[in-house]
């Protein structure tokens, strides 16, 4: 199936509409909502993200969820007040269902333990770079040490001789060793989850994200002719919308709130 048609602008794309009162929204967090950080506890909420974040999920019926790559745990430290909200962790590992029912991550094999000291020896040689265990994943970051890539890279490739069904998945400056072969979830699955159910079933899905792992969940709401919207100017990418940057997600955001409903 075709997705949604976007207006085309030489190869530019296009700016999406003001969010519509039959969308399911699904929100990334990390370089979408909020400005990447040199550490993941580092992150800024704006005041008001919270409030327009809740008030559009009213306004949509309660079809809107975050999707994110940390874990549900995570999520709530840094939003607090959304505990309410479903959400999808660890790329789809873990759900919180519209009910509020948890769905949880596959147990961490005993492995992990010394895999994720090893990775905390090769950091150690580069300051800023961070290991970051989240469950069964260990996400291994180089925002802030840009050398320690291809160190990274070799101990990520080493450690996969030991981790069994384990595979390696790329990401913005990060890469994370996460249990499951291609059929094991993702963003895209995590969508399709939330998609099956009230109340997000037969409304028109829209993912905004900006990482590789995004693009899972753009080919889906592309299938299901939704709206997928890149945010920053990664190439290649699925997406048909863009939005520049986490504070012109945020703008789009606060500027649906600021009316009594979202535009038909
Ligand atoms: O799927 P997302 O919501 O975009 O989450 C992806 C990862 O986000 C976090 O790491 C990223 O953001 C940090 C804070 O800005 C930054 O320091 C780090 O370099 C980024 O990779 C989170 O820590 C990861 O667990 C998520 O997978």
């Amino acid at each position: 199936m075709e997705s949604r048609d976007a207006p085309q602008r030489d190869g530019v794309l296009p700016l999406p509409p003001s969010p519509a009162p039959d969308w399911a929204l699904f929100l990334d967090v990390d370089g979408c909502l909020l400005d990447f950080a040199p550490h993941p506890s580092q992150v800024i909420v704006p005041a008001h993200l919270q409030r327009d974040i809740v008030r559009l999920s009213e306004m949509l019926g309660g079809a809107l969820a975050l999707v994110s790559g940390r874990s549900l745990d995570a999520i709530d430290d840094v939003f607090g007040d959304l505990r309410a909200i479903p959400a999808a962790g660890m790329h789809g590992l873990e759900r919180r269902e519209p009910d509020g029912r948890r769905t949880f991550p596959p147990v961490a094999p005993e492995s992990l333990i010394g895999i994720y000291a090893e990775a905390q020896h090769v950091a150690i040689n580069y300051p800023g770079a961070i290991v970051e265990r989240k469950g069964p994943n260990l996400a291994l970051h180089w925002r802030a040490a840009p050398d320690a890539r291809d160190a990274f890279r070799a101990f990520a490739a080493a450690a996969l001789r030991v981790l069994p069904d384990y595979r390696v998945q790329g990401g913005d400056m990060v890469l994370e060793l996460r249990p499951g072969g291609a059929s094991s979830p993702d963003k895209g699955t995590a969508v399709e989850g939330f998609m099956a159910q009230a109340p997000f079933r037969d409304r028109t899905p829209v993912f905004v994200g900006d990482d590789l792992t995004d693009e899972h969940a753009f080919s889906i709401v592309n299938a299901y002719q939704g709206l997928s919207v890149l945010v920053g100017d990664r190439a290649p990418s699925a997406a048909r919308w863009r939005l520049p940057d986490p504070a012109a997600v945020r703008a789009w955001l606060a500027r649906a709130t600021a009316h009594d409903g979202v535009h038909a």
